[in-house]
């Protein structure tokens, strides 16, 4: 995506953000509440107009490819939950593939909801689930094609450490698997465990874009989100060891 500006209600929601997703790579995009990650990922899955710059997709401004085609380039998980009809977990991960038969849309979508680790939900009613249970069918859906761009907007949000954890390795796996996937987190150090770059995102600009570390030195954690501290090295990984700024 270059130089892409956008307004909502009046309010500049995307000022000139430029985010490139690469084959290969998890991409974490952060900021705080409101910082314009979620119209971010719209705009690349062409659900929000810009005002300037474009969206492109291999190449492809992603507003002038149809539904179906769009729907084999990207997959899309919007950071809303609702699921209008109590419809059984696989039928709704099924919804992924709208151009596969059914069968074939169904074979796919018990294997997205065992990949997600609710394979024993299959039949169940998404209605008669909890919010983290729901959360990972919506992700199955989006896991149902192997999409080259994997848009995931705070796919963890709601869910306990362990489905955290999983999800993560599942959006890893398709990214070394080949995919372009960018996610928005909120925990930084998760995003720093997982991603091989972080785009932080701050009053619709992109502020810093590279390896964890770097993207999210004391300077940027201090600026953007109001923290003190910097990154220790823990066992599994990087951790942050920071408190609100003073
Ligand atoms: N439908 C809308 N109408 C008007 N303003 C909107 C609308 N949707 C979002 N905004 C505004 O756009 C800005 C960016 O919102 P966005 O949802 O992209 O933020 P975010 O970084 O995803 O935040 P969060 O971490 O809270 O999910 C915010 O200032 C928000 O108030």
């Amino acid at each position: 995506m270059w130089d892409a500006y956008a307004s909502l209600g009046g309010r500049k929601v995307l000022d000139g953000a430029d985010v490139q997703v690469e084959y290969c790579q998890l991409v974490a995009l952060v900021g705080p509440n409101g910082a314009g990650k979620s119209c971010l990922i719209k705009a690349f899955a062409g659900v929000l107009d810009l005002d300037g710059g474009v969206a492109r997709l291999n190449g492809d401004d992603v507003r002038t490819l149809s539904s179906r085609e769009r729907a084999r380039r990207v997959a899309y998980l919007p950071q809303e939950r609702r699921i209008a009809w109590n419809l059984p977990a696989v039928e709704v991960a099924a919804l992924g593939a709208p151009f596969l038969s059914g069968a074939d849309a169904l074979t796919r979508a018990h294997a997205a909801l065992a990949e997600v680790g609710i394979a024993h939900l299959a039949g169940r009613g998404v209605a008669e689930m909890s919010g983290g249970e729901r959360a990972r069918v919506l992700l199955a859906r989006a896991l149902v094609v192997d999409a080259p761009l994997l848009l995931a907007d705070e796919p963890i949000a709601g869910l306990d450490p362990d489905a955290q954890r999983l999800v993560l390795e599942r959006l890893r796996a398709r990214a070394d698997g080949g995919a372009g996937v960018l996610v928005s987190l909120h925990d930084l150090t998760l995003a720093a465990t997982m991603a091989d770059r972080v785009v932080v995102l701050d009053q619709g600009r992109v502020v810093a874009d590279a390896a964890p570390i770097q993207a999210l030195s004391p300077a940027v954690l201090r600026e953007v989100f109001g923290l003190d501290g910097g990154w220790i090295e823990g066992p599994n990984g990087p951790l942050l060891a920071a408190r609100r700024a003073q």
